[in-house]
């Protein structure tokens, strides 16, 4: 049976961070999807700078990733229910808490284990690890 794992996140400016995530999260099984957040549920920081489907699209390009599709406005498990995923790959920063979201899968019936990606160390001194930085830089530099 193909062992599908699901990634998600905002993915906004893409970085070499994003990249090992969807990395790691593809070797968690066969074939990997990713939900890209919508705007309007990126409520936790600034919201993105490129629209919904523009960061789908870009996700969708990845070698990793086998398809990647906009999320649902209210119910983050309905494409949960919609992929059955073997493996949830959560992002090393993100704040989802596993506990509550196997209870939120157990509760819907799904047999889907949650597993945490690691974080990517810097390679050189400056590179680029987060969008936020990514966007601190540009106004730096641009100001
Ligand atoms: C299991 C799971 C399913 C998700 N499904 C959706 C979704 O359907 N729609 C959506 O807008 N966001 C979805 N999200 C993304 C979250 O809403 C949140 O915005 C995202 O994890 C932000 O991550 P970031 O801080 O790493 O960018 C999902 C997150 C998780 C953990
Ligand atoms: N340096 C990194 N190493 C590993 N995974 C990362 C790294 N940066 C982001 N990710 C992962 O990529 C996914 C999408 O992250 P997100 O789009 O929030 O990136 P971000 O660059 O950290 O954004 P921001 O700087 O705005 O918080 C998340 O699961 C996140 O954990």
């Amino acid at each position: 049976m193909t062992e599908r794992v699901v990634a998600q996140g905002t993915f906004d400016l893409l970085h070499p961070g994003h990249v090992h995530y969807l990395r790691e999260a593809r070797a968690m099984g066969d074939e990997l999807h990713v939900i890209v957040a919508r705007r309007t549920n990126v409520t936790h920081k600034d919201e993105p700078i490129l629209p919904n489907r523009q960061r789908r699209d870009m996700v969708a390009a990845l070698n990793p990733v086998d398809a990647a599709r906009v999320g649902h406005p209210d119910d983050i498990f309905a494409p949960i229910e919609e992929l059955e995923p073997s493996v949830i790959a959560l992002g090393y920063d993100q704040h989802h808490d596993v506990e509550a979201i196997e209870a939120q899968l157990a509760e819907r019936g799904l047999d889907c284990a949650v597993r945490r990606a690691s974080g990517r160390e810097r390679a050189y001194d400056d590179e680029l690890l987060s969008t936020g930085a990514i966007i601190e830089r540009i106004l730096d530099r641009r100001d």
